[in-house]
């Protein structure tokens, strides 16, 4: 899946530039070839001409009727060879071994792509016009799709069964396809999908009429014939419902309570949720957690992010240069992130968690082990229990949906193998700034985090008397523009007891506060 983070998107470019100095040395070489071409075609030309204004002086001098029949055998060969290209077999020869050697993507990541693309269209509200000419929030970054590309986008949405997008995507095309001089794609293909779309989400008169439309350009086209009388009848008979259950988009994010999908998105989008009478008590301030000696002469900018559950930010604890190390020994290592499936606690992947990462041991650099240091003075809690460091890396429209980093009691399966209890508390860094979204938000507290790279977030997942709080369930927003990068370090229950000590007193329902 190369469409899961920026490097691997690189590769790609390198792969691109190898098959264009291909294309171009096949270009000049047909260039070449029909520069000789025409060459011959002047000469046969000019003694054709010669010969043709008086053709029996002509054939009476022996050079002449030699050279004619030298031209039709030997020179003539030579012409036909050459009309038979013989650079096609060496270029794609070429472009087949490329295949191996190269990285390619493959028909999963135009999907992967595609689905990203609109998973951000969703989530940051982006219209269609303007993702078409390269505008994301009204900033231009790229160059304008063609109809062609919008027709690719629309083609995916369909076969995910997300016909909204299927709609949206296709009227761009054909907008765009009208514009266009040289097309690659063909209107009625359009018109095709557009009606169908159009139709499955209710509109039939709309679809009749595309579909009319499409049979003036082919008259003969089957399944369109077969359509239009069955709207027409359907209109007659005013059943204008449709099966809902073919309806339910495969890609986007079918999974997500409503409510909470529109509280995520609208935190993503920077939209305030979190009351005043909240927002305006948040405070920050040098803290030395309690005299803990390592903080006397450095103590930590400590943000409030939230009071219950209490979330707090810790600004500057991540140097550049710890950064760049932690980034170096995870780069080779990243690979597509995977959730644990809480029945059989086996590591899958899954479209709720686009993102690369990897793991690192604190023995492997002292960079890896100083971090760990952090997370005790910042905490309070031991580390020796802790899972190693996680470092993830997302690229454009990476993203997490709404989840608990905590095991919930009927994932019986989940870090059992560790012996060490549940997910006590998340320590998450910020490893870059994001140009565009990327935000970690709580949909139900109100709360977005913007990245800022060297800040750690940090909040418990359990209440004291260790059921989970339900309340930290939280999200990570697709990115919008650039690369994100975080690690987190999950600390355990085990050897917290005098840490952070049970309080039956606090063991409160599991239940989302709203
Ligand atoms: O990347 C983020 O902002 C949050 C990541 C997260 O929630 C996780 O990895 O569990
Ligand atoms: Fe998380």
């Amino acid at each position: 899946e190369v469409y899961t983070a920026l490097s691997e998107l690189e590769e790609l470019l390198d792969t691109e530039s190898v098959l264009l100095k291909t294309l171009h040395q096949y270009i000049s070489d047909q260039e070449h070839r029909i520069a000789v071409l025409k060459k011959h075609a002047v000469d046969y030309e000019k003694e054709h001409s010669i010969a043709a204004r008086d053709v029996t002086n002509y054939l009476s001098n022996p050079i002449n009727d030699y050279l004619l029949v030298k031209r039709l055998t030997s020179d003539w060969h030579k012409t036909e060879k050459l009309m038979q290209d013989p650079y096609y077999e060496t270029a794609m020869k070429n472009l087949t071994q490329y295949r191996e050697l190269l990285k390619f993507p493959t028909d999963e990541d135009l999907t992967g792509a595609a689905t990203a693309l609109i998973r951000l269209q969703d989530t940051y509200k982006l219209d269609t016009a303007s993702v078409a000419r390269g505008e994301l929030n009204g900033i231009q970054y790229s160059t304008q799709l063609s109809a062609g590309d919008c027709f690719e986008l629309g083609r995916q949405s369909y076969n995910g069964y997300d016909f909204y997008h299927t709609e949206l995507w296709m009227n761009e095309a054909l907008k765009r396809h009208e514009q266009e001089r040289s097309n690659v794609t063909v209107r009625w293909e359009i018109l095709e999908y557009l009606a169908y779309s159009t139709f499955m989400q209710g509109n039939l008169k709309k679809a009749l009429d595309l579909t009319i439309e499409l049979l003036s350009i082919l008259p003969n086209h089957e399944r369109a014939l077969g359509n239009l009388a069955y709207y027409e009848a359907a209109i007659k008979n005013g059943t204008t419902e449709i099966d809902k259950s073919e309806q339910t988009p495969k890609v986007v994010s079918a999974m997500l309570d409503p409510e909470e999908r529109e509280r995520y998105h609208m935190l993503c989008r920077n939209e305030n949720l979190m009351p005043v009478q909240i927002s305006s008590q948040l405070r920050c301030r040098y803290s030395n957690n309690n005299r803990d000696p390592h903080l006397l002469i450095a103590p930590l900018k400590e943000e409030e992010a939230y009071f219950s559950p209490r979330i707090v930010l810790y600004r500057d604890v991540l140097y550049d240069n710890e950064i760049e190390v932690i980034k170096r020994m995870a780069q080779p290592r990243l690979k597509r992130a995977t959730v644990q499936n809480y029945k059989t606690g086996e590591l899958e992947f899954a479209d709720y968690r686009i993102s690369k990462s990897a793991w690192l041991k604190e023995h492997e650099d002292v960079v890896v082990a100083n971090v760990a240091k952090r997370v005790e003075v910042m905490t309070g809690l031991t580390t020796e229990t802790a899972e190693e460091l996680q470092v993830v890396n997302y690229g454009v429209g990476g993203h997490y949906d709404p989840h608990y980093d905590f095991a919930r009691s009927e994932e019986t399966n989940a870090f059992k193998s560790l012996g060490t209890g549940n997910r006590i508390a998340t320590v998450l860094f910020y490893m870059s700034d994001v140009a565009q979204g990327g935000a970690t938000v709580f949909p139900w507290l109100g709360v977005a985090l913007q990245p800022v790279k060297g800040t750690a977030a940090v909040w418990f997942n359990l209440y004291p008397s260790g059921n989970g709080d339900l309340r930290t369930r939280h999200a990570a927003c697709p990115v919008l523009q650039g690369s994100k990068w975080v690690c987190n370090k999950w600390l355990h229950e085990v050897g917290q007891e005098f840490r952070r000590p049970c309080d039956p007193k606090e063991n409160i329902q599991e239940t989302i506060s709203r």
